[in-house]
């Protein structure tokens, strides 16, 4: 990756009296037995990754795996116990406090799953709050607030209090209230956990289509492997407060790093992952076809039509036939049997 947005290297976020004890030269150096015995929790530890401007990176883990502790050294919410969280080549932790207060303000939006709304104020006062925190006159932050609630589809809804609104709703104000800064990074920790599966499959749409529009850098974690299908360009697996692997969605359900993976990505909804360039077999020559299909497309927008068929379907990458899918190559998929991917 050319200029990543944000870059971490051996970040280690410990807890406990002794934790000093386990860092050395800006380091983290223990043993997982040492630790307990000093009763000190290493919420995340030996974390590197990079993440490309524009991109879609979602965190993922189960309860205690340290997603929430890392997303917040890498939003500068709290100091990494070891290692450099680099925004833009910045070190974030070599930064005089004054100039980290502007980067968290002026380029980091933050959406949380509790919406943290501020109950006494009005869905503008909620959005317009980071823009009075960052100094803006009254009626420049109301206009830019106001746009944000158009965004979001809140107009007509200014002038009520968050009591008055859906989950939903407050969520949307929430992410008004987070965008409004215009962040260069927009960091979403669990947004859509508290929301009834058909809101929160509405509220996924709506951050694709914020992201189509806006193009921001977006940081997000989820439990739900769904979710972070729908909207991750990749995804990293946590466990124990490290990072297992980091991948796309299929590069994790077709060549997991870790029996942990392995397991964690078991109940991938898979037709909704692979591609047909995955599961192809080599095109046979002077191959009859029933239809083609794109190499990039997911199983699930043409397996019906493919299974329907009495012969293959060709798969083309830039108008040529690069390999074939069939209905045998369906089953395989559903089952978890993948085949090896024809020369692309
Ligand atoms: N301030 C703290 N003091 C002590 N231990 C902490 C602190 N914050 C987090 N931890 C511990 O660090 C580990 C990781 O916690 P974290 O909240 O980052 O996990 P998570 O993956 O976000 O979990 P969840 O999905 O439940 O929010 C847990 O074992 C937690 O108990």
């Amino acid at each position: 990756m050319s200029h990543p947005i944000l870059a971490c290297r051996g970040v280690a976020k410990l807890y406990g009296a002794k934790a000093s004890r386990f860092v050395r030269d800006g380091r983290f150096a223990g043993a997982p037995e040492e630790l307990s015995a000093a009763g000190v929790v290493s919420a995340v530890r030996d974390v590197d990754l990079e993440i490309a401007r524009g991109e879609t990176f979602v965190i993922m883990g189960l309860s205690g795996s340290g997603k929430s502790t890392l997303v917040r050294c890498l939003s500068a919410l709290t100091p990494p116990s070891a290692g450099e969280v680099l925004f833009e080549g910045k070190n974030l932790n070599a930064m005089a406090e004054g100039d980290l207060l502007q980067i968290r303000r002026h380029q980091m939006g933050m959406v949380f799953q509790n919406f943290a709304l501020l109950p006494h104020l009005t869905v503008l006062g909620n959005v317009a709050f980071p823009l009075d925190v960052q100094g803006v006159r009254k009626a420049e932050r109301e206009a830019k607030a106001l746009e944000m609630i158009r965004l979001v589809g809140l107009s007509g809804r200014e002038g009520r209090f968050p009591r008055e609104l859906s989950g939903g709703q407050q969520q949307r104000v929430g992410i008004a209230r987070s965008l409004a800064v215009k962040p260069d990074l927009w960091f979403l920790d669990e947004p859509f956990s508290a929301l009834d599966p058909l809101i929160r499959r509405e509220m996924q749409d709506e951050v694709l289509r914020l992201q189509g529009l806006l193009k921001k850098t977006i940081v997000f974690i989820t439990h739900d492997f769904d979710e972070a299908v729908r909207i991750a360009d990749r995804i990293a697996i946590m466990k124990d407060g490290r990072i297992e692997q980091i991948g796309t969605a299929e590069e994790l359900v077709l060549h997991p790093a870790t029996d942990y993976v392995r397991a964690f990505t078991q109940e991938a909804p898979r037709a909704k992952i692979l591609t047909a360039r995955a599961v192809m077999a080599p095109a046979p020559s002077g191959a009859d076809f029933a239809g083609r299909v794109e190499a990039r497309a997911r199983i699930a927008s043409f397996a019906h039509e493919v299974e329907a068929a009495d012969r293959p379907f060709a798969v083309v990458d830039g108008g040529a036939v690069i390999g074939v899918v069939d209905r045998l190559a369906m089953i395989d998929v559903l089952v978890g049997r993948e085949r090896k991917a024809a020369a692309a």
